[in-house]
């Protein structure tokens, strides 16, 4: 009998592909898709300390830089905060991270984490 290796990273890097397609979904104007620079968004790059966006979190995702869900989910509420810290409430910007982090939040939900972790062994 071959003891089959329980690839974890492997399991974890196919789950955050998941959500991360699913959520990506949302930004169909592709406002998350790529670090923000201070050409579209003045001043970004000295009010925003810690850039996040999905292309980003996609090669660290490649790369096995996160260890779990929660870390991915870390950077992803960066990202929809940062978001928010620089654009107004009334900008499509805003509002667009607001819907984000809702649904985010929704997929990746303590108790669907501890249910996924469970069957995860
Ligand atoms: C990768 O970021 C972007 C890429 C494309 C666009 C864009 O197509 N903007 C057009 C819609 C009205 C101008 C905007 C952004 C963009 C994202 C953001 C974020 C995420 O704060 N932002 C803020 C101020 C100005 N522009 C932006």
């Amino acid at each position: 009998v071959v003891e089959v290796k329980e690839d974890t990273k492997g399991v974890l890097r196919e789950c955050l592909l998941y959500i991360q397609k699913y959520l990506q979904r949302k930004d169909f104007n592709g406002f998350f898709a790529y670090p923000v620079n201070d050409v579209i968004a003045p001043g970004y790059s000295s009010i925003i300390k810690d850039p996040m966006d999905f292309s980003t979190m996609l090669s660290k995702i490649e790369n096995d830089l996160y260890n779990s869900i929660m870390d991915y989910k870390n950077d992803y509420v960066l990202m929809c905060n940062n978001a928010m810290t620089y654009n107004r409430p009334e900008t499509i910007y805003y509002k667009e991270a607001k819907k984000l982090l809702q649904s985010g939040m929704k997929m990746m939900s303590k108790e669907k984490l501890l249910t996924m972790r469970g069957s995860l062994g």
